[in-house]
């Protein structure tokens, strides 16, 4: 059984990640470059803590020993070399990644497993950069992951099945639905909202009907939490540029980003994280 469990990035992905293993009773160690970014990641970690109290969901007592159970550390080895398995929460670029896992399989124990959080990028390209191609795995978490029920569990062309068995149990343990997948481009979840974007972009740019009119279609009408306008925003529309780009190099024209979506990109208009991009934003 995994008791310690080192996140590696605590950004958006690894401080919620580091939160929900924390919350569930494990130890965690949280690395990233710099005090800057633990410090930003910790603050995070504080305030979902203090939504969960304010919603009756989390005592005082147990949001204090949520943090004390994370341990902040800015060198890699100290916070990897005693962990069961390493959780990799840094950026989505496949060299930085390869040169994450090839310091892992260094430092950490022979028998830890090395899971990827990667939206989209090769799990098995990753495992290959390691000596150790068998304990590695894709575990992609969802935002805000202390509150997203799912994790999609991708299975690289060389991971084993003892590894899955393992991260499946792990992500049970703390109280996680699992889906497995095979390493191809895109997984299930990322080719399936993408491709349910892409088709929301083009509606968009034939004008069909205006950005709010399709969000409110697909959010009242399908059932969804978030229109694909409002939702592509928030994820933020270079990234989505990014995950067509890729998609469209392995399923073909099906994926390829609508001149809208690329014109935008070209703009700076990148969503909230810019204040523009289907929408605008004031604050
Ligand atoms: N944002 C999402 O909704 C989402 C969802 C699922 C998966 N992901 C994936 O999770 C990963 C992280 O995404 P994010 O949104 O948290 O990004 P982010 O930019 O918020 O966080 C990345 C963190 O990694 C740190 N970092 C950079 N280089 C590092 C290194 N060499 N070692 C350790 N830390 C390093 C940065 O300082 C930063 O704190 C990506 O692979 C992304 O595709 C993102």
């Amino acid at each position: 059984m995994a008791k310690t469990i080192a996140v590696v990035g605590a950004g958006l992905m690894g401080s919620g990640i580091a939160q929900s293993l924390a919350m569930a009773g494990k130890e965690v160690r949280l690395y990233d470059i710099s005090e800057a970014a633990l410090d930003k990641g910790l603050a995070s970690i504080q305030k979902s803590l203090s939504r969960f109290i304010k919603a009756g969901k989390l005592s005082e007592q147990d949001a204090k020993q949520t943090l004390q159970r994370i341990r902040t550390a800015t060198g890699l080895q100290e916070a990897v070399q005693d962990v069961d398995v390493v959780i990799e929460a840094v950026p989505e670029d496949l060299t930085l990644k390869k040169d994450v896992f090839q310091q892992l399989d260094r430092y950490t124990k022979q028998e830890a497993i090395l899971a990827t959080n990667t939206s989209e990028l090769s799990v098995t390209a990753l495992a290959a950069a390691t000596a150790r191609p068998d304990k590695v795995i894709g575990m992609h978490w969802f935002n805000p992951a202390p509150v997203m029920k799912l994790i999609e569990i991708v299975k690289g062309e060389t991971t084993s099945d003892d590894t899955v068995a393992a991260i499946q149990r792990l992500s049970e343990e703390i109280g996680k639905e699992t889906v497995i997948v095979k390493d191809r481009q895109g997984f299930v979840t990322t080719r399936a909202i993408a491709a349910h974007m892409i088709e929301c972009i083009r509606m968009y740019e034939e004008g069909i009907a205006s950005a709010e009119d399709i969000d409110k279609a697909v959010r009242l009408g399908l059932n969804y939490p978030m229109g694909p306008l409002e939702l592509a925003d928030m994820v933020g529309l270079d990234t989505m540029l990014f995950v067509s780009e890729n998609l469209t190099e392995a399923y073909g024209d099906r994926f390829r980003a609508p001149q809208l979506l690329r014109k935008l990109v070209e703009a700076g208009y990148l969503g909230r994280k810019t204040g523009r991009g289907f929408y605008t934003y004031n604050e």
